[in-house]
């Protein structure tokens, strides 16, 4: 149930591994692409693993397509933030009173698979109890149980972290529907499926383990692995400050750092910080959990805070460099809140941009995928769309690398500097080379540390 980046990338994937799957879309533009063989979002690898498994797919608008005789039923729908910092459990309740409605298999576990607070198995649970005795009439005697398999996929590579996951969680009180999942699932435990042609099996990954666990402790899981992520870069965010301060190399610290394997060297990367859907809103839930026990997570807060202040970094780190943005022409190079995906949701890019817009200046945006979502969604910002990456340098008083997308990267950079009217770059995710930009011409900024031999 949900077609979005976590559904759709998880039924194309059962569905390659053999299993018979109907996609359940309450979008009936998405169901309709979906059925004409094109994805509805940008994720590496998804067109072309939909065509190898198409035999095992359905697309549908209709729950009783999708739900009657299943023996799984994963819900994948959103569950956005609301201001209190609660997700908005709406879809979440709409879909399992459809399903309640609709399920009528000899046992169905239906999986919250979309990240939902600690209860929320407990609660999906009464609800499909309530729509199945209300629908069918009679008293339901354990045909349906509930579990949690939290989804750990990055976009950007979500067909390889479904395929060749660190780890898979499951949770549930009611053991047959762990009993269940274990057995959906035992081609990915053992890695005992042929890898598509194009996306080979990493050398280092052997049998993935398994957690099994009660459902409080898998839906909690995934708050604490979100939150340690986006407290692990909030921190050497943090450090990239004090490295400017003294004068230290950050991206030397943070190898330094990431090289004890107590810490690993991955999540280090300084810069604007993160975005997304999902790691702004899991901490604001996380936060809003512990506090209905009049609990507060003072660690989980500041990473929140340290990240916010990364997006005005970007900005006074040109204030400091040009003084005065009123009237500047600035260029962004990226929209989407990482490199392969077209996912703007909570994008630092889009906070800079208008950061930079309330202080009078004027933005030249660009994004090699998410330009046309970007159009949509934020049509207030759209005139400021560039064609080309000639126009974000062109006449421009500074640009600043925001989504580190590997064009950008391999940019011919002398090719630009000429075209600026003050050739200023802000490097925001510190993935330039400061000595050769400096050769060029550019003047180098970064927002975390002070690069070696500047
Ligand atoms: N995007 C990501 O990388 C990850 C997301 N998650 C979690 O997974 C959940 C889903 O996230 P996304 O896939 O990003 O969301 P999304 O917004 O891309 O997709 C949700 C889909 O559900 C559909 N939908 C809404 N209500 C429905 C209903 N009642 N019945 C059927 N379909 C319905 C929507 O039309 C939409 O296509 C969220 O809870 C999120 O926190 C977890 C791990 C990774
Ligand atoms: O629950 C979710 O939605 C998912 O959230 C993240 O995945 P995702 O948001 O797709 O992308 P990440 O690769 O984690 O990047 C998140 C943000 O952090 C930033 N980031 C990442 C790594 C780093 O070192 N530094 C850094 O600033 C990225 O640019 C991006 O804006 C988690 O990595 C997934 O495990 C999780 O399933």
């Amino acid at each position: 149930m949900g077609t979005g980046y976590v559904g759709l990338t998880t039924g194309i994937c059962l569905a390659y591994l053999g299993h018979e799957v109907t996609c359940v879309d309450l979008s009936q533009e998405k169901v309709d692409l979906l059925r004409a063989g094109r994805s509805p979002i940008y994720e590496p690898f998804l067109d072309e693993l939909m065509h190898e498994a198409a035999h095992n797919l359905t697309f549908t608008t209709d729950y009783a397509e999708g739900v009657p005789g299943a023996e799984v039923v994963f819900v994948a729908v959103q569950t956005p933030s609301l201001p209190d910092g609660q997700p908005d459990l709406r879809f979440l309740r709409m879909a399992a009173e459809s399903i309640g409605k609709t399920i009528d298999g000899e046992f169905t576990v239906v999986v919250n698979k979309s990240t939902v607070p600690i209860g929320s198995g407990n609660w999906v649970e009464s609800i499909l109890r309530e729509s199945f005795e209300g629908f069918h009439s009679r008293r339901a005697a354990g045909e349906f149980a509930v579990a949690s398999n939290p989804e750990f996929l990055r976009e950007g590579s979500a067909i390889h972290d479904t395929l060749f996951p660190d780890r898979i969680v499951i949770g549930s009180d009611n053991p047959r529907s762990l009993d269940v999942l274990n057995r959906l699932y035992r081609a990915v435990l053992n890695q005992s499926f042929t890898a598509p042609t194009f996306l080979p099996r990493p050398e280092e990954v052997g049998a993935v383990p398994l957690v099994s666990t009660d459902l409080a402790s898998a839906e909690l899981i995934k708050y604490a692995a979100n939150a340690f992520l986006a407290l692990k870069i909030s921190y050497i965010n943090e450090i990239g400050k004090l490295a400017n301060k003294v004068g230290a190399d950050i991206n030397q610290v943070a190898r330094g750092t990431g090289l004890d394997a107590r810490i690993g060297s991955r999540f280090l990367q300084p810069g604007v910080g993160w975005g997304g859907s999902c790691f702004g809103k899991d901490t604001a839930a996380l936060i809003a959990t512990a506090a209905e026990y009049s609990y507060d997570m003072p660690i989980v807060s500041a990473a929140r805070e340290v990240n916010q202040r990364q997006r005005e970094e970007a900005v006074n780190k040109l204030l400091d460099e040009l003084r005065i943005l009123k009237g500047r022409k600035i260029g962004l190079l990226g929209l989407a809140f990482k490199p392969n995906t077209d996912d703007l949701r909570d994008s630092p890019a889009i906070d800079i941009a208008k950061l930079m817009i309330a202080r009078g200046a004027r933005v030249k945006l660009h994004d090699p995928v998410a330009a046309e979502r970007f159009r949509a969604e934020q049509p207030e910002l759209a005139a400021s769309l560039c064609e080309s990456v000639d126009e974000v340098f062109d006449d421009s008083d500074a640009v600043v690398l925001v989504t580190e997308w590997p064009q950008y990267l391999e940019l011919d950079w002398g090719k630009y500097v000429g075209l600026m009217r003050t050739p200023v770059v802000l490097d925001g995710r510190n993935v330039l080379d400061p000595q050769r930009l400096s050769r060029l011409g550019y003047t180098y900024l970064t927002i975390a540390g002070r690069p070696v031999g500047l």
